[in-house]
């Protein structure tokens, strides 16, 4: 995926990115959950970090400022602050109810006034699905930003927790969306449905959240429906997702009779009363329900003994822990990402939802608790921790651009400091600044003005020119938080106005360009055309729908093409020289070397001694080997794979000149490619499809047809899963296919998994449209 970051990402945070990696396993578990500046690093340190979780005692990162300066710096009134403020995603497989439970969260918080039902019969729409598109669909495209207070009773006094939210996207093409949110949060409440259970995107999320580091706390929703069975659901969280996994509660009633929950670390029975199920009484456990209390209640502290030493230590002694050992035990295994608590109940019948809001407070980490990593500019990117502290001078991410209706609204979190209004802010890769004219906390597409906002909050601010993933200091610090994971784009297609372009479709194109990295535009100099990229057919859909919805544009699309690679799959020796004597000034430029098979990157490297080529011409020679692995000899298509070698040449000297040797570096490369044994890749995706049991040997056949290979099937009491490699190529239009075998019940997501080599047919097939297409020129 290295490439991926060197096609997308702006010149400096590709720097990071690749130097960052070196210092990886300056990795402090033993503080909580550390987040690296880079996803690059997660990659590397993951293995750590989820095998070994937090026992792995690795070397604390040292904070910027020394150790007495940073303890100085934490006020008692920053850590009364920090200890009831909360940064939550809510993650989840599309439909399972994320939307629904979030407008019961900021119902039951207060933040607004009425619920209003995805899809619902008033024609509101939930109130975190703001654009147009969203509510018609019923799908979230966009992460929606909002914040909440929860008032917690603990020890029989109140206390006002401060929740930060985002809303994050199901579906795969939206994936972006979900990584953005992942980086800037500190928990998560992974909502999963009490029928449908642990599905392919909660396996998504899981697998995002595990690179970012992110505890989370686990909802099995939809307890109101037929068949919702949570013990299932458990089971896959541990099977699937490889999570330690235990409940926390037993519910009272199932389906239609739902009624509350029995809290079995309390001891209690919790009933939803009132209309909206706002009122919570207490009652004495259920008699019908004492025995699966007492079981589930063992089989929680067992499952807390085996990821626990005090819990462990108690177990062996046969005591029995009390309900503070236990939820201290809870905390600390969650925060370190070894447990997941499970709670359940229903958003849509307004059951069970509170409980969720204490077990955020009492399971997920605040601020203070996540160690954020950010590097060094100064100090050859040395990684340095950012305590969330306000005294320490400000640091901040751009993790979202949004254009709204007051100019481009710049989504921050707040790691260090405080952010003022009037203040002037330094984007640390480009050296601007900028005064903040505005500061507001957001609220879906609403917003609050703030004169200041504290480290470890979000916050919104306008008219700041970044990109995405952009730090930000008050300019006495040059650090970097870098960029987020981003996934390569696999499916193109060409696009352009129907009508004459007034500017709204370039201005389009580039908004949702900067707003999302996934989306990328180019002009294609040959066939004269716009090309866009994403992440899949519905990814470019949705914003061929926005360009006409609105900037008023009517587009006419191509075919999707699918982002083919050319590789090589043998060594091949480099001998190259470039030579040109016409009038003037001559050129010269002989490599040689050799051009070898690599994995998943295209690597130039120059092993020349003595000066023989000069460093300028080296690089000279690296820009021509880039320059051609852009547009590969066979298709036209990027070049991935390929190691470029060059330890011997001879330089003229009066006609050899960077020139010379860029030329050089490309057609040597080319020549060089042609006798590697080339081939096309093509990617190949994760399918899974999931459909009414009826449809199965139907959709078994179908994906035959595509010669997919099915990998797993899953059958559950009503739906079946299929899992199944298969190419892109073969998945076009697979969304109708899918419809009209199903009657229309049938879902599927696709995820790029990695490339392969195409079939000999295709390959020649590819390369006889190219070369007709290069003829014709
Ligand atoms: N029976 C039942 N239905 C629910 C429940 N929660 C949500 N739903 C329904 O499930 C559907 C999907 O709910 P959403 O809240 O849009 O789900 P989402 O996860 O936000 O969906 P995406 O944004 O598309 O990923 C809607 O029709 C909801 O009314 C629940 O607890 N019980």
């Amino acid at each position: 995926m290295s490439g991926s970051l060197r096609v997308l990402l702006p010149a400096a945070s590709r720097t990071l990115a690749r130097s960052s990696t070196a210092c990886a396993l300056k990795y402090s578990a033993a503080a909580g959950p550390a987040r690296f500046g880079n996803a690059f690093q997660f990659n590397a340190v993951r293995g750590l970090a989820s095998e070994a979780t937090a026992e792995a005692e690795v070397e604390e990162v040292a904070p910027l400022q020394s150790l007495e300066s940073i303890k100085e710096a934490l006020t008692p009134e920053d850590a009364a602050r920090l200890k009831l403020m909360r940064n939550i995603g809510i993650s989840a497989h599309i439909d399972s109810g994320k939307t629904t439970f979030t407008e019961r969260v900021l119902y039951y918080t207060g933040r607004i006034k009425a619920i209003h039902e995805v899809r619902g019969k008033d024609n509101v729409g939930a109130k975190m699905d703001s654009m147009d598109l969203e509510r018609e669909k019923g799908i979230t495209i966009q992460s929606a930003a909002t914040y909440c207070d929860w008032d917690k009773v603990e020890n029989g006094e109140t206390k006002k927790y401060h929740f930060n939210l985002i809303d994050t996207p199901g579906h795969i093409d939206f994936t972006i969306e979900v990584e953005r949110a992942l980086r800037v949060l500190d928990g998560a409440v992974l909502v999963v449905c009490a029928v449908s259970g642990v599905q392919s995107q909660t396996i998504t999320v899981d697998r995002q959240m595990r690179r970012y580091n992110v505890p989370r706390i686990t909802f099995i929703n939809k307890m109101d429906r037929m068949g919702a069975n949570p013990w299932k659901a458990i089971e896959q969280v541990q099977k699937k997702l490889k999570m330690p996994a235990a409940a926390l509660q037993v519910p009272i009633g199932m389906e239609d009779n739902l009624e509350g929950v029995v809290d079995i670390i309390e001891m209690r029975a919790l009933y939803n009363e009132g209309s909206r199920g706002e009122v919570i009484t207490e009652k004495p456990i259920p008699e019908n329900l004492k025995d699966l209390v007492e079981e589930k209640r063992a089989v929680l502290i067992e499952t807390l003994a085996d990821v626990d030493d005090e819990i462990a230590e108690i177990y062996l002694n046969e005591e029995t822990p009390t309900a503070q050992q236990l939820k201290d035990a809870i905390r600390r295994a969650t925060i370190s990402l070894k447990f997941t608590p499970v709670l359940m109940g229903s958003a849509l019948a307004n059951r069970s939802v509170q409980p969720v809001l204490d077990a955020v407070c009492d399971y997920l980490p605040n601020p203070s608790e996540v160690s954020n990593v950010g590097l060094d500019l100064t100090k050859n990117e040395a990684p340095v921790s950012l305590p969330p502290y306000s005294s320490l001078p400000f640091v901040g991410l751009a993790f979202k651009l949004e254009e709204g209706r007051f100019g481009q609204l710049t989504y921050l979190r707040v790691y260090q400091g405080v952010i003022k209004k009037g203040m002037t802010i330094f984007n640390t890769r480009t050296g601007k600044r900028t005064k903040l004219a505005r500061l507001a906390r957001m609220h879906s597409d609403e917003m609050e003005d703030v004169a200041e906002v504290h480290a470890g909050e979000i916050c919104a601010t306008f008219g700041v020119e970044c990109s995405s993933g952009d730090t930000f200091s008050d300019g006495s610090l040059k650090v970097a938080l870098s960029s987020m994971f981003v996934p390569e784009p696999v499916i193109s297609l060409s696009i352009a106005p129907k009508s004459r372009d007034n500017g709204n479709f370039s201005k389009a194109l580039n908004r949702f360009q900067k707003e999302d990295p996934t989306f990328t535009v180019k002009f294609d100099n040959e066939s004269k055309e716009t090309i866009i990229s994403g992440m899949g057919e519905l990814h470019l859909e949705i914003y061929v729908e926005r360009i006409k919805r609105e900037y008023n544009v009517e587009c006419i699309t191509g075919q999707p093409q699918v982002a083919y690679r050319e590789s090589i799959t043998a060594p091949a020796v480099l001998n190259y020289t470039h030579k040109r004597q016409s009038g003037g000034a001559g050129q010269f430029a002989k490599i040689v070397g050799e051009l070898l098979p690599i994995k998943d990157q295209n690597v130039f490297e120059s092993h020349v001694v003595g000066g023989k080529i000069s460093e300028k011409f080296l690089a000279a020679v690296d820009k021509g080997f880039q320059e051609a692995c852009e547009k590969g000899p066979l298709i036209g298509h990027k070049v991935l794979g390929a190691h470029m070698i060059v330890n011997d040449g001879q330089t003229h000297l009066v006609d050899s000149s960077e020139i010379a040797f860029r030329t050089a570096g490309y057609y040597g490369f080319r020549d060089s490619f042609m006798k590697a044994n080339p081939v096309v890749l093509e990617p190949i995706m994760d399918v899974t499809i999931t459909a009414p049991i009826e449809f199965q040997g139907g959709i078994i056949g179908l994906m035959n047809k595509k010669n997919a290979l099915i990998t797993d099937t899953d059958i559950g009491s009503d739906e079946f899963t299929l899992h199944a490699e298969c190419s892109l190529n073969e998945m076009f239009g697979f969304a109708t296919l899918l419809r009209a075998n199903t009657q229309g019940k049938g879902e599927f997501t696709l995820e790029f998994k990695h490339y392969a080599q195409a079939s000999p047919m295709l390959q020649r097939q590819l390369m006889a449209e190219f070369q007709k297409k290069e003829q014709a020129k």
